[in-house]
């Protein structure tokens, strides 16, 4: 049966007509080689973007090395274990990675590949196709399902989300881990009183003052309404406890246009005790902003 395999040494009669449709390709079909001590070549390569351009195909023919090289951080390892696991279990190859082009570009790249066990190694054929633009349109539609319109802060799917891998890492290496909740006092008269608009305002600049205190790896949401909860991991309630007395008195010092000093806060907070679970730590923080409130409003309840 005669070879379909463009192996060194070998050569394929290809037919120029079939050779020039291939390098019009907008990806890149390919074959790679993977010799039993582990190197890894491209005995052919046809068609154009997929991260690879610029880079020498002779060379490529015989080392990969300059492709992998491209390669952004994390995908590299990545990509050399799923080689290796697919040359060992004769498995496909179905992932994306990332490229760094020479001009610091990075390019989102799928590739699928079938493996083939040869007298030299292993032998995959496979096409690589560049999907950067897709996964930009992906991050921009899961960034607008995870933020609330109005504040721009994250909504509360997003929360949930993180407060659910916040506990499991809790959980896991004991780390401490904070929730607050933080309710508008009163803000039914602001509404009444000023319309909605500018309650609106109030809202939106509330939610600005509260991230320029906190820190980077907090996590403020708006759950709805004029109700809002921040993540704050690594943090004990005691340190929760002194920044949501910062919050609360920068907040009920701020000029929010209705008025110095109409707008106050009522806060409650709790730190996650080991095995606690998402919904027990969402409830416990309500009962302690609930006994924020009617303690009178504008002040803090903490209680794990
Ligand atoms: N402007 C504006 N108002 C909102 C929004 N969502 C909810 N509200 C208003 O927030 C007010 C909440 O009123 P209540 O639940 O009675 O609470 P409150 O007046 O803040 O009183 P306490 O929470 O008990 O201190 C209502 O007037 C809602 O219309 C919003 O997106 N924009």
């Amino acid at each position: 049966m005669p070879s379909n395999d463009v192996l060194p040494g070998k050569t394929l009669s290809i037919p120029q007509w079939r050779l020039d449709l291939n390098e019009q390709l907008p990806g890149v079909i390919f074959q790679l080689h993977r010799t039993p001590d582990g190197h890894l070549h491209f005995p052919y390569l046809a068609g154009s973007g997929a991260g690879l351009d610029g880079l020498d195909r002779r060379d490529l023919a015989h080392n990969a090395q300059p492709a992998l090289d491209r390669l952004a951080e994390p995908d590299h390892p990545r990509l050399m274990a799923i080689i290796e696991r697919s040359a060992r279990s004769d498995t496909p190859i179905a992932t994306t990675f990332r490229l760094r082009l020479t001009d610091k570009r990075m390019r989102w790249i799928a590739v699928r590949a079938q493996p083939r066990r040869v007298e030299s190694g292993t032998l995959w054929v496979g096409l690589m196709i560049d999907i950067t633009e897709q996964m930009i349109e992906e991050d921009r539609l899961r960034r607008l399902s995870d933020t609330d319109d109005l504040t721009g802060l994250a909504n509360r799917r997003k929360l949930m989300t993180r407060l659910e891998e916040e506990i499991s890492l809790s959980n896991r290496h004991g780390l401490p881990l904070s929730l607050m909740m933080l309710d508008l006092d009163h803000f039914k008269s602001i509404n009444d009183t000023w319309g909605h608009l500018q309650g609106d305002q109030v809202l939106r600049e509330l939610a600005n003052l509260c991230q320029g205190i906190l820190r980077e790896e907090d996590l403020m949401a708006r759950l709805g309404g004029e109700e809002f909860a921040v993540l704050l991991p690594l943090t004990p309630e005691s340190h929760s406890y002194q920044l949501a007395e910062r919050l609360r008195e920068r907040i009920s010092a701020h000029n929010f246009g209705v008025g110095q000093g109409h707008i106050t806060v009522s806060i409650g907070i709790t730190a996650h005790r080991v095995g606690d679970s998402r919904e027990i730590l969402m409830q416990r923080v309500d009962e302690r902003l609930y006994a924020a409130k009617h303690g009178g409003r504008n002040r803090v309840m903490a209680g794990a």
